[in-house]
């Protein structure tokens, strides 16, 4: 079996992560495993965990450490033969420390962008709910306003991309990302990047990854998602 690459993508609400995450999936063949998207799926399905985390999503707040945890930890263990790409996980110090004892990271992307940057962004983001595509009214339209290009189905604003929801989810952010950003710091896998556009950081994060990601990884990864 070849070898795995584990990576992590990390930033504030509306810094670009999932857009990043699709293109990094697309072109180096990780699994994209989105921990927000997951939160969605298990409140969909009013599972005690989705049930639990809805409160405190509707606040802008974090999901306490261990519902987090319990949550993903057991997600990851049926992953043990993919190179994978988490999302949005982890978010605190005790999620990092949780993830760290389970497996052995390889990279961690963190995403600076401006406050203004990210409001702008999420004022104009809206969701298919049921497949988690995103799109964004000034930078990546539906085809038709308002409905998905691929089902057709409406599209919504999620609560917390509402401005009473993002001032508290980005200020919070900003005091619990810092001891994760120095832990991978640290370990020396930690690569920040900062802009206002995300297709301008797309070739840098892109020719890191081909440096870092083992072509037999790749390629491995590439002929099995195809
Ligand atoms: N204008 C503009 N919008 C962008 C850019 N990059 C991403 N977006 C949009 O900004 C919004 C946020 O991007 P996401 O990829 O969802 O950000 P995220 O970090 O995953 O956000 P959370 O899921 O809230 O953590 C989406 O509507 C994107 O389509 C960019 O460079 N410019
Ligand atoms: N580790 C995490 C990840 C997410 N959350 C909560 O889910 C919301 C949506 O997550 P996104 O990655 O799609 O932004 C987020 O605003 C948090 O409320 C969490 O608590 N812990």
């Amino acid at each position: 079996m070849s070898r795995l690459f584990r990576a992590v993508i990390m930033g504030p609400p509306g810094s670009g992560k999932g857009t990043i995450s699709e293109r990094i999936a697309r072109g180096f063949g990780l699994q994209h495993l989105s921990s927000g998207d997951f939160l969605r799926e298990n409140i969909a399905s009013n599972t005690e965990a989705g049930v639990l985390a809805k409160t405190y999503i509707e606040k802008g707040l974090l999901v306490p450490d261990h519902v987090m945890t319990r949550l993903l930890l057991p997600r990851l263990e049926e992953m043990t033969c993919h190179s994978w790409l988490l999302d949005g996980f982890p978010r605190t110090l005790a999620q990092a420390e949780a993830l760290n004892s389970s497996c052995e990271l390889d990279l961690v992307i963190s995403l600076n962008i401006p406050l203004e940057t990210l409001k702008e962004r999420l004022s104009h983001r809206w969701i298919h709910q049921a497949s988690g595509r995103v799109y964004n009214m000034c930078f990546n339209p539906p085809r038709v306003q308002g409905v998905d290009d691929i089902t057709g189905e409406p599209l919504i604003q999620q609560d917390d991309d509402k401005p009473e929801a993002l001032v508290a989810r980005l200020r919070h952010y900003k005091d619990v990302a810092k001891p994760v950003i120095d832990v991978y710091k640290a370990k020396g896998i930690l690569h920040t990047f900062s802009d206002t556009d995300t297709d301008r950081i797309w070739p840098y994060i892109s020719s890191l990854l081909s440096a870092k990601i083992p072509t037999d990884i790749a390629d491995a990864q590439r002929a099995s998602t195809h």
